[in-house]
């Protein structure tokens, strides 16, 4: 029946974005680019690059100039959160990541107890690694491995999710919400015995590619960009218009609207409404004060936002 009354109001959604004339230059701070001179010069001490990225964007947001350090060292990529995305579109992910040279591709899930890509993930290094000469590391019988990614794909979970896994080990590396938390200079953890395997957690806070504002978007949907820089209310503009041009119907569910619409302002205020999210205010009247109650809309954009980023909204792929 839902479903019904979604496929009815197909033509009313939006088919482009307005961006309203936003500039992505001050999305991204200025002490980011300082973690690239930190790589480059640890280079010599690698063998293997893993970049990591968002599995909902695996196109959108990767940093061209990871592709340069690429070069110079074997390099896998690992798009993780994969338990967020549609993975119904993974052949044609790949496929356009092949074209663009990265063959080399595993999906994890960091935070499940026991991911079968994250065991697997030894043995494929190990296989890349092997693939090409060492150079000044061959005499070396341990190994060690760069971490790479924009902010907050879960560079400090993979570690973690890799020590738990081949170690037994707990935490070694700090996890947050927000992007940008690892700061701390490079450090080595072991997350392997047998062979014997290191990774260097790095700051992790390169800025992402933003070629546009939709990418902008994206990446901030994905909790990539501080979301105060965006706007909590164009991210959950830009999510709704996401979820609709998609399919993705399940929020006309969870927040109890009667059909899917368009109108952030009117799911916001129902969000709002449902949630308990409401303020209320004075207003002056020609007949005197009154007590009005009205939405928090803010409120209600953020909790919308936070259930994407759960998952709560179903698995979305982005590009
Ligand atoms: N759903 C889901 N969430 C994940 C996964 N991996 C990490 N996260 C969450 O993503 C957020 C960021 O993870 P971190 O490991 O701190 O990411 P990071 O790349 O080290 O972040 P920075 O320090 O900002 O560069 C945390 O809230 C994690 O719990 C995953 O596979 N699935």
């Amino acid at each position: 029946m839902r479903l019904y009354q979604a496929l009815r109001n197909v033509d009313k959604f939006r088919t482009v974005f307005d961006f309203g004339g936003r500039d992505v230059a001050h999305w991204f701070p200025g002490h980011m680019a300082k973690g690239l001179k930190q790589m480059r010069a640890n280079l010599k001490n690698v063998d293997c690059i893993i970049e990591i990225h968002d599995a909902r964007i695996p196109l959108s947001g990767r940093n061209p100039v990871f592709q340069d350090t690429l070069n110079v060292r074997p390099h896998l990529l690992i798009l993780n959160k994969v338990d967020l995305t549609d993975l119904s579109n993974k052949q044609r992910i790949l496929k356009t990541l092949g074209k663009t040279g990265v063959k080399n591709v595993l999906f994890t899930d960091c935070l499940k107890q026991r991911d079968d890509n994250i065991k697997k993930l030894v043995p494929k290094l190990m296989e890349i690694i092997e693939s090409k000469p060492r150079y000044n590391r061959e005499e070396n019988t341990n190994y060690c491995l760069m971490v790479i990614g924009v902010p907050n794909v879960g560079k400090s979970s993979l570690i973690n999710s890799l020590r738990r896994t081949n170690l037994k080990k707990g935490r070694a590396s700090r996890v947050g919400g927000e992007p940008g938390i690892t700061r701390a200079v490079l450090t080595r953890i072991q997350v392997c015995e047998r062979p014997i395997m290191y990774l260097l957690d790095t700051p992790g806070v390169l800025p992402p590619r933003i070629e546009n504002v939709e990418t902008g978007m994206k990446l901030a949907l994905c909790g990539t960009i501080l979301d105060h820089l965006v706007g909590e209310d164009v991210i959950a503009d830009y999510l709704l218009y996401s979820l609709n041009r998609l399919g993705k119907f399940s929020y006309v569910e969870k927040y109890e609207l009667p059909e899917p619409s368009d109108d952030i302002q009117h799911v916001l205020k129902h969000i709002a409404v449902k949630l308990g999210k409401t303020q209320r205010v004075k207003a002056i009247t020609g007949v005197g004060n009154i007590t009005i109650t009205i939405p928090n809309y803010t409120a209600a954009a953020y909790d919308f936002i936070r259930a994407f980023r759960k998952g709560e909204l179903g698995q979305v792929m982005l590009d």
